[in-house]
């Protein structure tokens, strides 16, 4: 047995997630954390292009709208897009902990189907943190913010080095993202992390 365990439960001695004190006041735009990230990039023509606010505590809020380039049946959104929605609104939590970390573990229902041009409005918010693990959910809502769960997610993020990113990227991209100082403003806010 590895004894590694990818439950999505925190385990009893797990403790609340900490807002950062530097974290972008509730209600704030979280620009992209890269151009050419297909969640939130503007270099992305048929990406997501989320724009995700934070909210109050370890939360965060985003919009969705489903394209034509998204669908997989006729008319409807694909599940993978929909997870990727989830999966980038659950990513931009790391701006409220000023903690990287990445996807280890995301586990999807998909409730209702999403048809094309709906609004997807999201809301993700960190539950619990266990050494490098961070648990946290997410909703997709359609009709509007309080409207009915189209889709849920239960994750585990896994706290990563930068050199998790520049050991492992395509050299070309990495070194044009170290290259440009837009980016590396976004690098420094994760160096000052206490
Ligand atoms: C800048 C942010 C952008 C955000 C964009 C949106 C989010 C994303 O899509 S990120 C991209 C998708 N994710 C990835 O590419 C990650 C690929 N995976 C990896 O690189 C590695 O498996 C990684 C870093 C997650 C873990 O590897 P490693 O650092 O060696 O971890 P390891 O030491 O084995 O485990 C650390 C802890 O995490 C737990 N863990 C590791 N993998 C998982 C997993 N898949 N699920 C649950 N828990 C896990 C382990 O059980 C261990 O827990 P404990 O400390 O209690 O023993």
């Amino acid at each position: 047995m590895s004894g590694r365990t990818t439950a999505l439960t925190p385990p009893a001695d797990a403790r609340p997630p900490v807002r950062h004190p530097e974290a972008p006041a509730p209600g704030e735009v979280i620009g992209a954390h890269y151009d050419n990230c297909f969640g939130c990039g503007g270099g992305v023509p048929h990406g997501l292009h989320l724009e995700v606010r934070a909210g109050e505590g370890v939360r965060v809020t985003a919009e969705f709208r489903v394209r034509e380039a998204h669908q997989g049946a006729p008319g409807l959104a694909h599940g993978g897009v929909l997870a990727t929605a989830l999966d980038e609104t659950l990513g931009s939590l790391n701006w409220l902990t000023r903690v990287i970390a990445v996807t280890g573990r995301l586990e999807t229902d998909y409730v209702l189907p999403v048809p094309v041009d709906t609004v997807l409005h999201l809301d993700a918010e960190v539950s619990a943190v266990h050494g490098r693990k961070i648990y946290c959910t997410a909703t997709g809502r359609i009709g509007g913010p309080e409207g009915p769960v189209a889709v849920r997610a239960d994750a585990v993020f896994i706290e990563v080095k930068l050199e998790h990113f520049v050991n492992n990227g395509r050299p070309a991209e990495i070194k044009a993202v170290l290259s440009d100082p837009d980016q590396l403003k976004v690098v420094r806010a994760f160096e000052v992390n206490p």
